[in-house]
């Protein structure tokens, strides 16, 4: 009951809706739950909770509107009902959050955005901007360019991934089944609902099936495995029936309904080991007093003029690690500038930027978001 309750203060939540669900099992776009989804997401915006959305949905739709009752087997034919299916679920979005008064953004990534440490901080900052300006991100892979090798192909996956990359509180999972039950209900009504586990228990595989909805593509074992992805970032998951009255809501107010899955490690030692350890560390920076007691007192980024000497080769994105007068690692974060461009404004205000560089991507060298101290 206790972690309900810790749920309930999250601040930033990635909220994943099924094909099945969206599409009301292959019957065309379900505009009406949608508006509900949406009307719940507004409400939640409104509050300051800040929501990104991964929408499925996009194949199914597309078959839709082409009248074909099968998921084709080829994957051009896929990436087709997807291009089609696409903008006609974002303009359902877009209307319903227009509604409410909310402004919806779509994002299509595929899996380099989230591999190329550029790409993964471009999107990262992105969408963090999106958010600061109270605007709703809808997410879905970028079926375009994706091939068999390369797709997430379940977005279970990819939204365990965005709330990696924007080290969301929690993960929530909107499907047609009420939670994780102890085994398929569809096999077995008398299965029983998990209500609370660790995420990385492995007992929940074990019980966890495929999908059978034809629309869905990874059913429990994609979801319990994208609980514990996001759990790498200190990300709680709950897996819920979508379909419920005002389930966005209640589950984020603390209500105990489908199945919620923790993170072992405290939320904070979570997200900073995950920081620290996904990454090698490239190259280092030199801080003078002034610039350290910013970051361990202020909580500030760190800017360049604070540095006075770069190490090693790096690129936007890398990780660098921070040392003060004294040689002593004090930090640990996301470059955004490269080691070249880092050596010719070390010292400098932002202001100096584009005339030592001829361009000015950001004003920090490390944004507060992407640092972690140590
Ligand atoms: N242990 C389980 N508990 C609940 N549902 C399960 C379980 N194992 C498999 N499933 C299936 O997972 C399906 C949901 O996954 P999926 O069809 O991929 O939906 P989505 O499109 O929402 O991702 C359910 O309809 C259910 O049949
Ligand atoms: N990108 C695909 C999503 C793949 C998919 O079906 O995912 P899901 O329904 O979440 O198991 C689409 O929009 O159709």
């Amino acid at each position: 009951m206790q972690a309900r309750q810790q749920l309930a203060a999250s601040r930033r939540w990635v909220v994943k809706i099924g094909s099945a669900l969206l599409t009301a099992n292959g019957r065309g776009v379900n505009r009406a739950a949608i508006f509900n989804w949406v009307e719940q997401i507004a409400a939640l915006r409104k509050r300051g909770i800040e929501v990104i959305l991964v929408s499925s949905g996009a194949v199914a739709a597309g078959m839709d509107r082409l009248g074909w009752r099968r998921r084709p087997e080829s994957i051009h034919q896929l990436q087709a009902a997807a291009a089609i299916g696409q903008s006609h679920l974002v303009q359902v979005y877009e209307h319903a959050f227009d509604q409410f008064d909310s402004r919806a953004a779509q994002i299509l990534l595929d899996h380099d955005d989230l591999s190329n440490r550029t790409r993964y901080l471009n999107a990262r900052s992105t969408l963090r901007t999106l958010l600061s300006l109270g605007a709703v991100p809808i997410v879905n892979e970028n079926d375009t360019v994706v091939t068999d090798e390369i797709r997430f192909g379940d977005n279970d996956t990819l939204a365990a991934l965005v709330a990696n990359l924007v080290e969301a509180d929690a993960l929530l999972i909107l499907t047609d089944a009420d939670g994780l039950f102890t085994e398929d209900p569809r096999d077995n009504p008398a299965a029983e609902l998990i209500g609370e586990a660790s995420a990385a228990d492995p007992k929940l595989l074990a019980m966890a099936g495929g999908s059978r909805s034809g629309l869905g593509r990874g059913g429990m074992t994609t979801k319990v495995r994208a609980a514990q992805l996001a759990a790498r970032s200190g990300a709680s998951t709950v897996i819920v029936g979508g379909a419920k009255d005002d389930v966005i809501a209640r589950v984020c107010a603390g209500e105990a309904l489908g199945t919620l899955l923790l993170p072992e490690a405290d939320p904070l030692t979570a997200r900073k080991r995950w920081l620290a350890g996904q990454l090698q560390v490239r190259g280092g920076l030199t801080l003078d007093n002034g610039a350290e007691a910013a970051l361990r007192t202020g909580g500030k980024s760190l800017l360049a003029v604070g540095v006075t000497a770069v190490e090693g080769r790096f690129r936007r994105g890398e990780l660098v690690s921070c040392h003060n007068s004294a040689g002593e690692e004090i930090a640990r974060g996301l470059a955004n500038y490269d080691s070249s461009e880092t050596a010719k404004i070390l010292g400098k205000p932002s202001e100096k930027f584009v005339e030592l560089l001829g361009y000015r991507d950001d004003d920090e060298l490390i944004h507060r978001d992407n640092l972690i101290l140590l």
